[in-house]
């Protein structure tokens, strides 16, 4: 049963967070008293959304540090929705990504994704891919978690709290992501944990290499044996 880690082991940079960037000063003059936008406004803390523009500035600087705070993550889901409605963003999925996702779930094996993003934010992302013929994916996807619903990624008790969701051992799990402190925090929860390397990613260390298995591809997977 894999997890996939949904970011950058299946999709290479997207368009994502620039669109979120280039609507947000509209979405801010617009909506800011709306009643839909004003929960996610008001999720955050109160000395950052005294004025639009005082929450713009947070955004845009929580967002140059690539933060992953759930606040933030949940309004980026909500900027993103118009942009995949309307055609203007599409999630690029690595090549070997729908084909092995296709062949697991024929196989019985449940797909469940982990990720920074909030769940209605990765439920877009795999609604809207630019896979074909079918770019939703989300009939092969078992269950979404985010750092809400599980806790943080780089905390074994997350992976624990993932894994008792399902009947099947933690054992019998195995967990797919590019950061290394990730990877380690599913293994010491007792799951497979493998570090997907692909273009773009962070660098490893001879160290890290060496005490890890690496997939360029998550094709190679089956030949590593585990499933
Ligand atoms: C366009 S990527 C959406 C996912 C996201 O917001 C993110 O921060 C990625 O986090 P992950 O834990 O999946 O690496």
């Amino acid at each position: 049963m894999p997890i996939v880690e949904h970011h950058t082991s299946t999709q290479p940079p997207s368009a994502a967070f620039p669109y979120a960037l280039e609507v947000l000063p509209s979405t801010l003059a617009t909506q800011w008293n709306s009643p839909a936008f004003a929960p996610y406004r008001d999720a955050f803390p109160p000395s950052h959304r005294s004025t639009p523009d005082a929450l713009l500035a947070h955004v845009r600087d929580l967002m140059a540090q690539d933060l992953k705070i759930p606040y933030l993550k949940s309004l980026q889901g909500y900027l993103w929705l118009t942009g995949y409605e309307s055609g203007a963003l599409r999630c690029p999925l690595f090549p070997d990504v729908q084909p092995s996702m296709s062949a697991w779930h024929k196989a019985g094996i449940a797909i469940v994704i982990y990720s920074s993003g909030s769940v209605p934010a990765q439920k877009l992302l795999f609604q809207y891919t630019n896979s074909e013929p079918e770019p939703d994916l989300r009939p092969l996807v078992s269950g979404y978690f985010d750092t809400v619903s599980a806790g943080l990624k780089t905390e074994r008790a997350s992976y624990e709290k993932i894994a008792a969701t399902r009947g099947e051992g933690i054992g019998k799990w195995l967990f797919l992501s590019d950061n290394v402190r990730e990877v380690d925090a599913a293994r010491e929860a007792g799951m497979q944990s493998f570090v997907v390397v692909r273009e773009g990613n962070a660098g490893l260390s001879e160290e890290e290499k060496e005490r890890n298995t690496l997939v360029e591809s998550f094709e190679e997977i089956k030949l590593k044996g585990r499933l």
